[in-house]
C-alpha cells in the first residue's frame, strides 16, 4: 500500500521508526515531513499528507504528533478524510474495522514505540467490516454529513 506519513517535531522520533516498520513490511512510504525535531507547526505537514490521501495520492495516512489529538484535527476538516487517535490495539482495530478510518493518528509522548508500533500493525492489517450491515450504514452516515458540511476537492 502507498502510505502518506506526517509529523511535527513531537512525533518525528516514532515517525522514523514507523517508516521502517512500513517499509520492512512492503509499503511504499510518501513521507511529508517535518525531517527533524526542530519545532514546528503541525497544520504545515499534517495539510498536504491529507490531501494527499482524500486525492487518492496514498491509500492510508499515518500522522504524529505530541498526542494524536492535533493531527486529528487537521486530517478531519478534509472531505475523503477519516481520521481516529488510537492509544491502544483494540482503538486500531475498531478504527478500521467498525469506521473504515483511512487515517490513523498517534502521539509520540503519551505511548512507547513498541505499542505505537503493534497499533501500527493492527490498523494496517484490519479489514472494514463493510458487509455487516450496521457498521456499513454508521459509516455511510458520517459520509453524508461529511458530504452536506465539507467542501469537495
Ligand atoms: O501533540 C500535539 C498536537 O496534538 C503537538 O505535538 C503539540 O501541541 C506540540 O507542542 P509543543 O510545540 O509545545 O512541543
Amino acid at each position: 500500500m502507498k502510505i502518506a506519513l506526517a509529523n511535527d517535531h513531537a512525533g518525528y522520533a516514532l515517525k522514523e521508526e514507523v517508516r521502517e516498520l512500513l517499509q520492512n513490511e512492503g509499503h511504499e512510504v510518501l513521507d511529508f515531513g517535518t525531517y527533524d525535531e526542530e519545532a514546528c507547526d503541525l497544520p504545515d505537514f499534517i495539510y498536504p499528507a491529507s490531501l494527499a490521501v482524500a486525492e487518492g495520492k496514498a491509500e492510508r495516512g499515518i500522522f504524529i504528533d505530541g498526542v494524536g489529538y492535533g493531527s486529528a484535527m487537521i486530517a478531519n476538516k478534509i472531505y475523503g478524510v477519516s481520521a481516529a487517535v488510537c492509544q491502544d490495539t483494540f482503538c486500531a482495530e475498531l478504527a478500521r474495522s467498525h469506521s473504515n478510518t483511512n487515517v490513523l493518528c498517534i502521539g509520540g509522548k503519551i505511548i512507547g514505540s513498541a505499542l505505537a508500533l503493534e497499533i501500527v500493525k493492527v490498523w494496517m492489517n484490519t479489514e472494514f467490516l463493510g458487509d455487516i450491515e450496521k457498521y456499513k450504514r454508521r459509516v455511510d452516515k458520517v459520509n453524508d454529513i461529511a458530504e452536506k458540511h465539507l467542501k469537495k476537492i
